[in-house]
């Protein structure tokens, strides 16, 4: 079997998971920083608790784009989306033996990387959160699909064995751009509703008034997915974001930490990006509510960044 080096790229609540869970199966995973470059690399302890209370410790090497002078391997991406041109223009420099997968969540987000030869997407199912700087609360919800946006087939089959854990899982996915449709809906609901609520994933499961808000969103971004031409199941929707929302009680959505934190949010490529498609086909009326609710995440964003600069 071959064994790639792999590298990760976003030293974040997922990507600290996954170089904990790769390396305890004794693959060999380095961390590259997303945000930050010219620093020495450095060896961390990372400590992930999973859903069964099981506790993985490694010490991961971590390091910046600047030690890497070529990169040869899986590149697993997992920095927020909207540094994805910095990454993509940064990765250029480090010569073309390398495949890149992208494992954020959002639509159109695999634009920059638009040259690259080898491309695959990945949906992840599995939620992951910072307890601390180096601690991490992971839950599995299933196996998260990768599939090919570029590159060869059989290319595909070689890096989800090579990133598959026990404890971390994906698998090939023949059609992942209908696979990034429904995760990209599933968020809309998620990535809006939780940090307004100012509550975890486990709402939707809980709460049936939630559950109708959710459907709501989830059928007027399946319209705008039916006017570009892929088709979508309304219920198949609802039932993945319940069975998340059981798998992933207590845990909270990426964006509401990004509003906890001050930092900015993914909801340009959720909420905001489905409203700017509706825009673009000349029917901005398919989607109100997605709109006003990705526009009232912006809002509580930036009044919170407003803030804390005062
Ligand atoms: N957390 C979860 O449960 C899930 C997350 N996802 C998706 O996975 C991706 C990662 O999420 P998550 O790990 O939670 O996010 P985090 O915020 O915990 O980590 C994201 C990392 O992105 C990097 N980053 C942030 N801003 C910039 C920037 N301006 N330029 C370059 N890099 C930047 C940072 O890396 P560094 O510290 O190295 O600078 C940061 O640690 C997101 O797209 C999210 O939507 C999908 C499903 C579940
Ligand atoms: C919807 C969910 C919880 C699924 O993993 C997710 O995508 C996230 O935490 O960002």
């Amino acid at each position: 079997m071959r064994k790639d080096k792999i590298y990760i790229v976003g030293a974040g609540a997922i990507g600290k998971a996954l170089a904990v869970f790769l390396q305890h199966e004794s693959k060999d995973v380095v961390l590259v920083r997303g945000s930050v470059d010219n620093k020495p690399a450095e060896k961390k302890v990372i400590t992930v608790t999973n859903q069964e209370n099981q506790i993985f410790q490694q010490k991961i090497t971590t390091t910046t784009f600047c030690n890497l002078k070529e990169i040869s391997g899986i590149v697993l991406i997992t920095a927020k989306a909207f540094a994805n041109t910095e990454i993509a223009q940064r990765l250029k420099n480090k010569g073309s033996n390398f495949s890149v997968v992208l494992l954020q969540n959002g639509l159109n987000i695999e634009k920059p990387f638009a040259t690259f030869e080898n491309v695959f997407r990945c949906v992840l199912f599995s939620t992951s959160q910072l307890t601390s700087d180096n601690t991490i609360s992971f839950k599995m919800v299933t196996d998260s699909p990768l599939g090919n946006m570029r590159g060869k087939n059989s290319n595909q089959n070689a890096i989800v064995n090579q990133i598959s854990t026990s404890y971390f899982g994906f698998k090939s996915e023949p059609d992942i751009l209908n696979m990034v449709w429904e995760k990209v809906i599933i968020n809309c609901a998620f990535n809006s509703i939780c940090p307004l609520l100012e509550t975890d994933n486990g709402i939707f499961h809980r709460n049936r008034e939630a559950t109708k808000l959710a459907k709501t969103i989830i059928a007027e971004c399946i319209d705008v997915a039916n006017k570009c031409g892929i088709t979508l199941g309304q219920k198949k929707i609802e039932e993945k974001l319940l069975l998340i929302s059981r798998r992933a009680d207590g845990q909270l959505i990426s964006t509401y930490e990004d509003i906890r934190n001050n930092r900015r949010t993914e909801i340009e490529s959720l909420n905001l990006e489905i409203s700017r498609l509706a825009d673009k086909m000349g029917m901005p009326e398919l989607v109100p509510n997605t709109r006003l609710l990705g526009e009232m995440i912006q809002l509580k964003s930036t009044i919170g960044m407003a803030d804390i600069n005062h």
